[in-house]
């Protein structure tokens, strides 16, 4: 029989499953229930299934509300917020209010009320399911009714235990030989499936115990690592790390499935579009409604306390990796520096770095 957190876990799942499928989802905390269904796959028949309780309104991020300039009519605008729902605000409008791409060439209108988002942690916990499906993060809301006992029912305590670092494991490990180094090994772990799998790349085998080894914590990037993207630094810094580690006699390349820095690759494909318009890195993410930067770097530690490994050589530049690392309890014993030379592709992205998220570089 199923555990309890296996059943919790199976709840998210589905539930996350539903809003990439533009079917509704019902989050519960205690009295309080909320019915969501994601904006960006919304159709006009669910939507009207939907509507057919009770008009729902459109939930939004702080960052996004900020963008449309909506945050001061709020009190506490850290957390999400909740737009009323009025004839004119459709499905349209309300795909408008989530996708930025249109924001410069067609102003959204308004007014718009933004009203009290009710139960907070269910409206968090439905934000964050809509980042874990890959969507943009903004979902109709409406306080649920009976009718929507068939869609998938989570709580915001199902969903934090699901993202829970200690949720992952080692699953294989094998020899993989690579240009640097024909003894290195490649560990696999399992953790959030949507998230992809985590692997740690043992450049050398495993470390020996009395030093202190070399470690990279490579964030995904497939248009930099794979198909050579000079927007970013990306792939030219991850073959410097292989470099560097077999210059050092071993390391350990941790290869995090944090794509588009935790946004996923649909939604950087937006994020560039923006900066097409002219947005830089930073102000493109909160366009959208994200974070700046939305990684958990507690999933590094957790891969290396599975690794046995308690203290590093971190190479980065970005002194927030050194501090979630050591939040979490791994030692930072040095930082390393990684700069690359740039190009005439990244070298707005590389001062937008330095100058707005504390790079060193
Ligand atoms: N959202 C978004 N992600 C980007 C953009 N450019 C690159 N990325 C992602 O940023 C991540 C790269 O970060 P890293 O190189 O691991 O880390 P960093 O924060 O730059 O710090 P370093 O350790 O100094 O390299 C990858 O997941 C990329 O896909 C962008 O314009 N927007
Ligand atoms: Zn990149």
């Amino acid at each position: 029989m199923a555990s309890p957190a296996e059943r919790s876990g199976r709840q998210v799942s589905r539930a996350i499953d539903a809003l990439r499928r533009g079917q509704p989802v019902v989050i519960r905390d205690g009295k309080a229930a909320v019915t969501v269904l994601a904006v960006e796959l919304a159709e006009d028949d669910t939507l009207a299934a939907l509507d057919a309780a009770a008009p729902a309104d459109v939930l939004i991020t702080a960052s996004r509300a900020a963008t449309l300039k909506l945050v001061n009519q709020l009190a506490a605008a850290s957390g999400p917020v909740r737009i009323g729902r009025v004839p004119w605000l459709d499905l349209a409008a309300a795909v408008a209010l989530a996708d930025p791409v249109f924001d410069l060439t067609r102003p959204l209108k308004g007014p718009f009320a933004a009203r009290d988002v009710g139960a907070a942690d269910a409206a968090d916990a439905a934000i964050q399911l809509a980042k874990l499906a890959g969507l943009l993060p903004a979902l109709f809301i409406r306080e649920a009714v009976k009718d929507d006992r068939e869609a998938p029912h989570v709580t915001p305590g199902d969903v934090a235990s699901y993202v829970a670092p200690d949720r992952l494991r080692i699953v294989s490990r094998a020899h993989l030989p690579i240009a640097q180094s024909d003894k290195s090994m490649l560990v696999a772990f399992r953790g959030v499936p949507e998230q992809g799998e985590h692997l740690a790349l043992l450049v050398g085998g495993a470390p020996a115990h009395d030093t202190t080894p070399l470690v990279r914590l490579h964030s995904e990037c497939l248009t930099g690592d794979v198909l050579g993207s000079l927007k970013c630094d990306c792939g030219p810094q991850l073959h410097a790390a292989l470099d560097a580690m077999a210059a050092a006699g071993g390391g350990i390349l941790l290869y995090l499935r944090q794509e588009g820095r935790g946004i996923g690759l649909l939604n950087k494909l937006r994020a560039y579009a923006l900066q097409d318009q002219g947005f830089d890195t930073v102000d493109a993410n909160l366009r959208l409604g994200f974070a700046i930067d939305e990684r958990d770097f507690r999933i590094a530690a957790r891969m290396l306390n599975l690794l046995n490994i308690d203290t590093v050589r971190l190479l980065s530049n970005n002194p927030e990796k050194v501090e979630g690392l050591q939040a979490a309890g791994i030692k930072v014993a040095e930082r390393v520096s990684l700069a690359l030379p740039s190009n005439p592709h990244n070298a707005h992205y590389l001062a937008t770095k330095r100058d707005r998220t504390g790079h060193i570089l």
